[in-house]
Parts: structure tokens; C-alpha cells; sequence
């Protein structure tokens, strides 16, 4: 398939959102019209709702598995709709969140095993695999803070406890170990300006070298 496909994982407040703003933001000064920038879950009026869903603080009687297929769900809708349109089209896809959040947060936080949600993704994506995921990374304490500073509605993954977000990034800085040629890590915990440069380096470095 044409195009290049790059992910955004992260923690929740690790700073995903804004960095991609900002990178989107300086795309449209250049005038670039083959970006793409779309979001999981999430993306289309279908994603959307399944993200509403998901996300929902009401929610709490919704099974794990129920939150890993719905997830799953909301993935295969945006690559059919969204994701592979605009491949084939040769552009540029910025997704924020894509297969590696399941593993973290489904695999690991809720605890219903990474390679088994790993596998059930696969019949989402018929093996979509990214070109390019930046980990941005930062200590589960930090991003929990973050986003009680400045979020005014915590949503019901935000809402989970110390110990899942501590999961969660555990199984981040593995997926990161096992696939160094595809997951570059960058550290959050440095001011938002310099999270910004260093990500937009390794985005224009990888539409060099396609
Ligand atoms: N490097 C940084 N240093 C300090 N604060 C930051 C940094 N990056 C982002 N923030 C702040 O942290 C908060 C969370 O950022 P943001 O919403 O971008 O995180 P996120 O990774 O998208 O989180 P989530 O996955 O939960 O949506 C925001 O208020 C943002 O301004
Ligand atoms: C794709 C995906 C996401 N999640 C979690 C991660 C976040 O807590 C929310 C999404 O909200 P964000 O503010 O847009 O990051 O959902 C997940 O648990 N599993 C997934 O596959």
C-alpha cells in the first residue's frame, strides 16, 4: 500500500493530543494537503459513537471484552472509512491511538492478555501494521496529574486506577522493546515545545525516507 502510515501511543496525559495539534497545525501553515490527521477511538460519525460509548463514565457494567471488541469495532470502521482511502490516495496518516492502545490497555490494564488482544485485532485490521509509532512516553503519576489539572471531564479509562495506568505503560515500554524498528520513543516529561520538535523531526525523517 502506498502513503505512510504513523501512529501517537502514550499514557493518558502524556501529551499525544497537543503534540498532534501542533504538528497538524504546522502542516496546514505549509500548506501541505496530503496530511491526514484522525484519531482512535474515533474519526468518523460510527467511531465516534462507539467511542461515546466506550468512554462513557455511566458505563461501568461494560465487560472487558465488550470494551476490547468495541474498540476493535471502532478501529476497523476509521481503516475502512478513513485509514485505507487515504493510503491508497499516497498521504500522509496521523492517527492518535492505534492497535498498540488495545494491547496496553485491554492486554494489560484490564488484564485479558496482550497477545490474545493482539490476535482479535488482527481480524480488524487484516494486519494494517504502522510505519512509524512515537511512543510518548511519561511516568503514569505525571500524566494522571496532568490531566486532573487541566481536564474537566475525566473519562472512565482516565478514571481507572493508579496501578492500571501503571500497567498500561509497562506494556508500552515492552511493545517498545520488542519492535524497535517501528516504535521510537520520546520522552514527555521534557517541555511541550521540545516534545513538539523532536516528534516533527521523526515525522519529516520518515517522509524522506518513503
Ligand atoms: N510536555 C508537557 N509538559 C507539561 N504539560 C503538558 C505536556 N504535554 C502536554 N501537557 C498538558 O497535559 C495535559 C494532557 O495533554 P494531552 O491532552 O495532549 O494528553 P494526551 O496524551 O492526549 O492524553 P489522553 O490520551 O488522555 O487524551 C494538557 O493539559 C496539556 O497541556
Ligand atoms: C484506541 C484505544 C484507546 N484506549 C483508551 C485510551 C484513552 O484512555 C481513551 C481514549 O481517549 P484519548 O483521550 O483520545 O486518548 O481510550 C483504550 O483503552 N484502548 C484502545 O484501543
Amino acid at each position: 500500500m502506498a502513503g505512510l502510515f504513523i501512529t501517537f501511543e502514550g499514557p493518558d496525559g502524556a501529551g499525544k493530543t497537543t503534540v498532534l495539534s501542533a504538528i497538524a497545525e504546522q502542516f496546514k501553515t505549509a500548506k501541505r494537503t496530503d496530511i491526514l490527521v484522525t484519531r482512535e477511538p474515533g474519526g468518523n460519525q460510527i467511531s465516534e459513537a462507539i467511542r461515546n460509548l466506550i468512554l462513557d463514565p455511566k458505563n461501568t457494567q461494560m465487560d472487558v471484552r465488550t470494551e476490547a471488541l468495541l474498540y476493535a469495532a471502532s478501529r476497523r470502521q476509521l481503516i475502512q472509512e478513513t485509514i485505507r482511502p487515504a493510503l491508497a490516495a499516497n498521504k500522509v496518516v496521523l492517527c492518535d491511538r492505534f492497535v498498540d492502545s488495545s494491547v496496553a490497555y485491554q492486554g494489560a490494564g484490564r488484564q485479558i492478555g496482550e497477545d490474545a488482544v493482539f490476535q482479535m485485532n488482527q481480524f480488524a485490521t487484516e494486519g494494517l501494521t504502522p510505519d512509524l509509532t512515537v511512543y510518548v512516553d511519561v511516568p503514569s503519576e505525571v500524566g494522571l496529574a496532568r490531566i486532573k489539572a487541566h481536564r474537566a471531564n475525566v473519562d472512565r479509562l482516565d478514571a481507572e486506577t493508579l496501578s492500571f495506568h501503571k500497567r498500561v505503560r509497562a506494556a508500552y515500554l515492552r511493545l517498545a522493546k520488542q519492535f524497535p524498528d517501528r516504535i521510537v520513543t520520546v520522552d514527555a516529561t521534557q517541555p511541550v515545545a521540545t516534545v513538539i520538535e523532536q516528534t516533527m523531526t521523526l515525522i519529516t525523517n520518515a517522509m524522506k525516507q518513503r
